[in-house]
């Protein structure tokens, strides 16, 4: 029945935006109440209807039975480690910035290099493959070249699309990293504590955000995987339709990023350009003095060239591109939990 069937897809296309809007914008745009009932009468319809029930509907995020193991995945596109500059002071930005140059045979004289300063998530990496504009695999970097198929788990994280705009093209690996936020890093120990004081065996706390994250990406059942309540940032893309078959092209990574983010992904907001070594000594002591109050951990900031030209010139030292680098901070002391 047609009715029924544009029912569907409005109420699909309205629950997507309501939670892109709430999970990712973190501008709710109805109430709750009235994200339950559209909830619902989608739930109903579809019960009604199971023959138009789709895997990227939203009600079919926390769906699939218990895994006895996870299946292997080989990364079309390796992904890739980044370097870490050792000298945790500003200068480090500078030692990048020099070597930076020095293989781009720039002179003291030529304009600054443009940058992409990010922040550098304390979460786990993760490949997120879309084919004709559906989540098909999400997969753990693993060694870089295979890891794991965790699919069902990173359909729970609500902040990341199971569908995608149609301006999206055919084929595209998001990358990106799960994490857990600090507030339900204290809320899930303090359910694992309540637990531990009832009784129950094999229940544990968790030393930081990033194990729990790191536990729930790899839970056999995504009911549990559900509750850890992860969270996504994209920072770029594997593999990716090509321009000569009708793909995006991208002169810059920072246009990536915007695109990724007008395609509903979580890009951070702190993400900026930044000119030549001193942005990046000022973008390393910003952050540096905001750590303490991101709701999420951060173990450094990544500086990236922004031209891909430049990138793809410059290529990659083994598994590590020349055009990166990881910018750690000190190790920061864990709250006593
Ligand atoms: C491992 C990694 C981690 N991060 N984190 C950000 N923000 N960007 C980024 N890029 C990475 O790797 C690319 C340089 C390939």
């Amino acid at each position: 029945p047609a009715s029924v069937i544009e029912r569907i897809a409005a109420l699909r296309a309205e629950l997507d935006l309501h939670a892109h809007r709430y999970y990712v914008l973190d501008e709710p745009s109805i109430p709750d109440a009235e994200y339950d009932r559209l909830f619902k009468e989608l739930q109903a319809l579809e019960a009604a209807h199971p023959e138009l029930l789709t895997p990227d509907s939203p009600t079919q995020r926390v769906g699939g039975k218990p895994l006895g193991q996870f299946a292997s995945v080989r990364h079309r596109i390796p992904m890739l480690s980044i370097r870490t500059e050792t000298d945790t002071e500003a200068t480090g930005a500078r030692n990048f910035d020099t070597r930076v140059r020095k293989e781009l045979g720039l002179k003291e004289s030529d304009p600054p290099v443009e940058y992409v300063a990010e922040l550098k998530f304390d979460g786990l990496a993760m490949s997120l493959r879309y084919e004709n504009g559906v989540l098909v695999q999400a997969a753990t970097r693993g060694d870089g070249e295979v890891g794991e198929d965790v699919t069902q788990n990173i359909r729970t994280i609500r902040q990341i699309p199971l569908r995608l705009p149609a301006d999206a093209p055919p084929v595209m690996e998001v990358r990106g990293e799960v994490y857990m936020r600090r507030d339900e890093f204290e809320a899930l120990n303090e359910r694992q504590r309540e637990k531990i004081a009832k009784g129950a065996k094999g229940e544990k706390t968790f030393v930081n955000p990033r194990n729990a994250a790191a536990g729930g990406v790899r839970q056999l059942d995504p009911a549990f995987a559900a509750e850890r309540r992860l969270s996504f940032f994209a920072y770029g893309v594997g593999e990716i339709t090509p321009p000569e078959e009708g793909g995006p092209v991208f002169e810059t990574h920072f246009e990536l990023l915007q695109t990724l983010k007008s395609w509903c992904f979580p890009v951070a907001a702190q993400t900026r350009l930044a000119y030549g070594a001193p942005e990046l000594i000022a973008f390393h002591e910003a952050i540096g003095r905001q750590r303490d109050q991101l709701p999420y951990d951060i173990d450094g900031v990544v500086y990236k060239v922004n031209s891909l030209a430049l990138q793809r010139k410059m290529g990659f030292v083994s598994r590590e591109p020349r055009w990166a680098v990881a910018h750690k901070y000190p190790a920061q002391e864990q709250l006593t939990t």
